[in-house]
């Protein structure tokens, strides 16, 4: 038997009233994903447990088997291993996004334009890193390159700073409100205010702003956290597992849990990533010997992050039509196969941010089809089943138990 999870970060959302209650779930067209619904198991699965904050980091560790109540040390810790960034245990790992502010003449007074910065190529952004590293680091604090917009700050022998707001939550909004001003934080807080000096002026932003482009004027540091320990994937479910994903934070998970992770080039995290490729990377995953792959596909969140309706809808249908569909046809090779389709976590684009709402989940067997009720694979049948998994990190279970797939 051979697993395939297809994770469509962010891909849950509300109804959109100029599209008459529809959700992109259900505005896209997707025949691939529908057709799995109405022969699998459909149903809600709680990724975010109470008390912790929705993200993918959170989400996906659930999804993975991996209860977050019990394995989650913060995000930038996970994204750092797959980085290749060594933390010691005294190390404190923080995720440094580049962004766009607006000028104002006092930082606390600009707003934030915008939290990718214009979605700056990971070359432009190292760029930009090499030269907070050579200004700001080298001493307890370390600076580290990743992709595109997303970088690492190490603090060594650091400690908590404290609660640090997710650039992605305040989009258009001004940032004073939202800095912190505690005396944990106060050097972090320093370094983001410096960062706008060391890069306002920066050549590379330079040639963004005469190219039209949004320059990356400043450093915004959140998502802290210390090495975590995760048990291997193959001790925890008895299978091999493999990890496909164009973001560091996934792969930091698969790392972690000692899996094989996939570099796919071309591999974006929007919408134009190499949809194709990744499909391809799975099924080398599983010829070469991985029981589970899961591959994991970022554009419908960064869609619903930056408000784009028509992209998040365009997102998914190109994720059926581009990835599911030789993903499926690949499987075909193999006599039996289970497939787990869901999102990790809404990203509705009402409030471009995530929520914590249960996600709805898809649940497919080659040789065992269920006999379902569903139509269309949605947020709406989903929660029509009446089929709960409350605790996101027993969905896995289930998916690879020797047990029958649940009747819905
Ligand atoms: O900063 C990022 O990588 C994303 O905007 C955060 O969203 P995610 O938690 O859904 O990846």
């Amino acid at each position: 038997m051979k697993y395939v999870v297809v994770l469509c970060d962010g891909m849950a959302d509300y109804p959109v009233d100029q599209w008459g209650g529809q959700t992109p779930m259900t505005r896209a067209n997707k025949p691939n994903m529908d057709s799995l619904a109405q022969q699998g198991a459909v149903g809600l699965v709680k990724t975010v447990p109470d008390g912790l904050a929705p993200g993918s980091d959170v989400a996906n560790l659930s999804v993975m088997g991996y209860d977050p109540l019990k394995y989650y040390t913060g995000r930038s810790p996970l994204e750092a291993v797959s980085m290749g960034v060594e933390l010691s245990p005294s190390d404190w790992a923080l995720r440094c996004n580049l962004v766009t502010l607006s000028d104002a003449d006092r930082y606390e007074d600009a707003v934030m334009r915008d939290y990718c910065a214009g979605d700056i190529s990971s070359q432009e952004a190292a760029e930009l890193i090499e030269s907070i590293q050579k200004e700001m680091g080298g001493g307890i604090f370390d600076f580290h390159a990743g992709i595109s917009y997303r970088h690492c700050l190490v603090w060594h022998e650091g400690i908590d700073p404290g609660k640090l707001t997710p650039p992605h939550d305040i989009s258009g909004q001004v940032v004073g409100p939202y800095l912190n001003h505690s005396p944990e934080s106060a050097p972090l807080l320093s370094m983001m205010k410096r960062s706008y000096e060391i890069l306002k002026d920066h050549p590379v932003n330079q040639k963004r702003v005469a190219e039209g482009k949004r320059p990356a004027n400043s450093i915004w540091l959140w998502g802290q956290g210390k090495k975590p320990q995760l048990p291997p994937f193959e001790d925890e479910f008895g299978l091999v597992g493999g990890v496909v994903s164009a973001v560091d934070l996934i792969k930091g998970i698969g790392y972690c849990a000692k899996m094989w992770v996939a570099d796919v080039k071309g591999a974006t995290g929007y919408i134009d990533t190499n949809f194709e490729g990744k499909a391809k990377a799975a099924l080398d995953l599983l010829d070469d010997g991985c029981d589970l792959v899961y591959v994991h596909i970022e554009a419908p969140d960064e869609c619903g992050h930056r408000g784009e309706a028509d992209n998040k809808v365009r997102a998914i249908e190109m994720i059926d039509s581009r990835l599911l569909a030789p993903l499926l046809k690949g499987l075909e090779d193999y006599t039996n196969y289970r497939v787990m389709i869901l999102p990790d976590h809404p990203t509705p684009l009402c409030t471009r941010t995530h929520a914590s709402d249960p996600v709805p989940f898809l649940l497919y067997e080659k040789q065992a089809p269920v006999s379902s009720s569903v139509v269309q694979f949605s947020e709406q049948e989903a929660a029509e089943t009446n089929l709960m998994v409350e605790h996101g990190s027993d969905l896995m279970r289930m998916f690879v138990s020797p047990d029958p797939l649940p009747q819905v």
